[in-house]
């Protein structure tokens, strides 16, 4: 593609000429002859350092920040938002998305809402994909995740490569990083999601205000006007969403307890599934959801809402959920023992997904709470006191154990937590921890292995080593029924 095109708009070509494009990236090393290389100021490193590199492996032109200092002859695009600029390129160079698009924000829920939007989608007849944390599903492939909104040129790549496929209809997640890096910038979207806003990524993010205002540039500069906004109208920042939202003059449509178009009137729960009424345009609908945890609840509200949105009728969106899976590793019963004790593996890996977890399990606990958990190295240190301090007061058992300490020292983040976890048992070896819980319970007790939840690997320094909480719980009852 002509430089004069991909640029259109984004900033004046320096340098006079119009070379043809025929790649895109903004990493050096990965520069092959007549690519665009957008030299970005990213969090490590300023990627201007890397334009000479880029020029010896044959790049054609160049894209910067404005006020960037650039020694090179290439024709060169100066933009005062580069990473925007990069992704409305990448989405003009690889063309086609599946013309229904929707993204979802929030803390929590993201995963398990573009899963169940995909599914109700399916439920419909849509040939339709999810794109997130746990990956991509497709009719054709799936393909395992790495972050949870991918980077803009893989993002348009991946969205052109499922419209060939024949995928009309596809959900993803928006990251708050995602956000505040344009990753999503070139991504044509007929409806967003908000979900809620918790404690998480305050290491990236100065404060949660800050947090809160890149969530909504889902709303504010991604969502055409008049697009449909669906809200969970029972988080404490749902106000404030549906103000910026209206704000946007989007058509904002609220789900919950609180909602407006989708009302939660009544939910009953039993040990694996919830029985719920809910009220839309003006009919109660029963419907069973198969899944435990009050909070899948409002996820699949979400998704309904954002199918809806989309052109599914209401009583086709609301009886799909009926069929819902949840996604790998979300309070998924990853195995019963011969006690009856029901042992799930969950995702919560910020305060306020394990207080919800954990309170989830309390309607159909008859006996204790067993807590496995850790926290992440190289993340937000602020979340370990925090998680020890929910673990303590809910749940009744409480084993503080490694995840992912990358490049911290283990021992530290384990004390981090156990600090403010009166009364926790500090297991070092994931492994043994979730023995430990499991061997522990009795019948009527619960026991969540919370953290981890899909991951596949347990990143110790630089290596990551596999590691499955899934299998780890299949082999500890395994073991202790042997
Ligand atoms: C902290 C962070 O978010 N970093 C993201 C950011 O990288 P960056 O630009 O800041 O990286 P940098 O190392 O400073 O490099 C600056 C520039 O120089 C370039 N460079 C660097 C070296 C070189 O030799 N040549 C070269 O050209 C780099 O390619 C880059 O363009 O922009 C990149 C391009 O979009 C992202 O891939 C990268 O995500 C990293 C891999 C990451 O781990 N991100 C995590 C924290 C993340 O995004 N997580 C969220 C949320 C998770 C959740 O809770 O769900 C997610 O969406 O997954
Ligand atoms: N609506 C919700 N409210 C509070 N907690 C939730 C909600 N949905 C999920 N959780 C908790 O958060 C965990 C992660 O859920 P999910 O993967 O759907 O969210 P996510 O926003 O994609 O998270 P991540 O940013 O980590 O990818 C779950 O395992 C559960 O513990
Ligand atoms: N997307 C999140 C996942 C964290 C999962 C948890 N297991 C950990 O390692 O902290 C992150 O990278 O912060
Ligand atoms: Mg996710």
């Amino acid at each position: 593609m002509q430089l004069s095109l991909l640029a259109r708009g984004l900033g004046a070509i320096e340098g006079g000429a119009d070379p043809d494009v025929t790649s895109l990236t903004a990493d050096s090393r990965k520069v092959q002859s007549g690519a665009l290389f957008a030299a970005l100021p990213g969090t490590k490193v300023d990627g201007t350092a890397f334009v000479a590199d880029a020029e010896a492996k044959g790049a054609a032109a160049l894209l910067c920040a404005e006020g960037a200092s650039i020694a090179s002859s290439l024709p060169l695009v100066r933009s005062a938002d580069p990473r925007h600029a990069l992704a409305v390129m990448a989405a003009r160079f690889y063309g086609a998305q599946p013309e229904c698009l929707v993204a979802v924000t929030g803390t929590a829920g993201k995963t398990s809402i573009a899963t169940f939007t995909r599914q109700i989608w399916e439920k419909s007849g849509y040939a339709a994909a999810s794109i997130g944390t746990t990956g991509v599903v497709a009719p054709n492939r799936t393909i395992d995740g790495t972050l949870t909104t991918p980077d803009p040129i893989e993002l348009a790549e991946l969205l052109s490569s499922l419209a060939a496929d024949g995928v009309t209809h596809a959900a993803m997640e928006a990251s708050s990083h995602g956000l505040d890096q344009r990753r999503l910038d070139g991504v044509r979207l007929g409806a967003a999601a908000f979900t809620n806003l918790g404690h998480d990524h305050l290491d990236y993010h100065p404060d949660a205000e800050s947090y809160f205002q890149a969530k909504m540039r889902l709303f504010t500069a991604l969502l055409p006007t008049g697009g449909a906004a669906v809200v969970n109208a029972d988080d404490a920042w749902s106000g404030r969403a549906i103000e910026v939202a209206t704000g946007a003059s989007a058509r904002v449509m609220t789900v919950g307890r609180k909602g407006d178009f989708l009302k939660l009137k009544r939910l009953e729960h039993e040990r694996s599934r919830q029985i719920a009424e809910i009220e839309a345009e003006g009919r109660i609908h029963r419907i069973v959801l198969p899944l435990a945890g009050s909070f899948q609840m409002a996820n699949a509200l979400v998704a309904a809402g954002l199918a809806i949105a989309t052109g599914v009728p209401v009583a086709d969106a609301l009886a799909a959920l009926e069929g819902l899976k949840g996604a790998s590793g979300r309070l998924e019963l990853a195995g019963t023992t011969t006690a009856g004790v029901p042992v799930f593996v969950d995702y919560a890996h910020k305060p306020e997904a394990l207080e919800n977890v954990v309170s989830s399990v309390r309607p159909f606990t008859t006996g204790r709470i067993v807590v496995v958990f850790g926290c992440g190295g190289d993340r937000d240190r602020a979340k370990r006191p925090m998680m020890g301090e929910i673990a303590t007061r809910l749940a009744d058992v409480v084993i503080v154990t490694d995840d992912n300490p990358r490049s911290e020292d283990p021992a530290k983040i384990r004390a981090a937590i156990m600090a403010a976890a009166p009364g926790a048992r500090e297991v070092a070896d994931r492994r043994l921890a979730i023995r430990e819980a499991i061997a522990g319970s009795r019948a009527g007790d619960t026991v969540i292995i919370a953290g981890k939840g899909h991951e596949t690997g347990q990143k110790i320094g630089e290596v990551t080593h596999p590691f499955s909480d899934h299998a780890e719980v299949r082999a500890a009852i395994a073991e202790l029924h042997g």
